[in-house]
């Protein structure tokens, strides 16, 4: 038992959870082990964005079991789920007002990182994604491939375990989709973090093959 706990990064069993009064996952068992890469598919409205905002504690209210890193979810406090979790959107979330550096320090600023290790991070990961030199633009000077890279760098500060990203390519054309994905699944191998990918693209699932997980009548199924 020990053992499984320590290698498993996602456990759900019985997991059911509601919406503006409709039930959305009924029933949901999940696993993904540490280090793991896998994607999560489903018609839009099938559940996907619930479960990603469960696990990262945008929503709150659930029923059955959901363990992240072995640890009953409730019993972990937000700072360090926050810590644990990087989040990617399909809309960057880039705060316009702020320079690319200050996006990405303001997420050191949250998970409670030392500034001088903020600055060391964000530098040598802009140039992992090849954005050196960028750090002082404004989301809007940049493409939308750049202002992924951006939100990736910002999800991947301080070294999280686990990284969620909820159709991370899907305001990209498919060439900038496909190099965004790669990317993704270079970063996750080269730091060892578990990761799921909500996509709609089957493209992707071919070119980067990986399980997939189907959601469809509030129940997700392996592939
Ligand atoms: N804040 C909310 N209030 C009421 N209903 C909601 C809310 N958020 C989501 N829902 C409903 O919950 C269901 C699941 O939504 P969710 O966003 O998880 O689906 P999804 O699979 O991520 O869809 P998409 O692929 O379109 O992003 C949908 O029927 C949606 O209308």
């Amino acid at each position: 038992m020990a053992t499984t706990m320590a290698t498993t990064m996602i456990r759900i069993e019985g997991l059911c959870a509601s919406c503006g009064g409709r039930s959305v996952l009924d029933d949901v068992h999940f696993r993904l082990e540490r280090g793991e890469f896998a994607y999560l598919r489903g018609r839009s409205g099938s559940g996907k964005s619930t479960l990603l905002k469960l696990l990262y504690r945008e929503l709150s209210e659930f029923e059955g079991a959901i363990e992240v890193a072995g640890r009953r979810l409730r019993d972990i406090p937000r700072h360090e789920l926050r810590r644990m979790i990087g989040v990617v959107f399909q809309s960057f979330e880039l705060l316009e007002g702020k320079t690319v550096y200050e996006n990405i320090a303001m997420a050191g600023d949250v998970r409670g990182m030392p500034r001088g290790r903020i600055r060391e991070e964000a530098m040598k990961l802009l140039g992992r994604v090849s954005l050196d030199g960028r750090a002082n633009d404004y989301p809007a000077q940049l493409s939308g491939g750049e202002q992924q890279r951006v939100a990736i760098v910002r999800a991947l500060l301080g070294k999280p375990e686990l990284l969620l990203a909820d159709e991370p390519t899907g305001n990209l054309d498919s060439e900038t989709a496909a190099e965004v994905l790669g990317l993704l699944r270079e970063l996750q191998r080269e730091q060892g973090m578990a990761m799921l990918v909500v996509t709609h693209s089957q493209e992707l699932i071919d070119r980067y093959p990986a399980t997939v997980w189907e959601m469809a009548e509030g129940k997700v199924r392996r592939r």
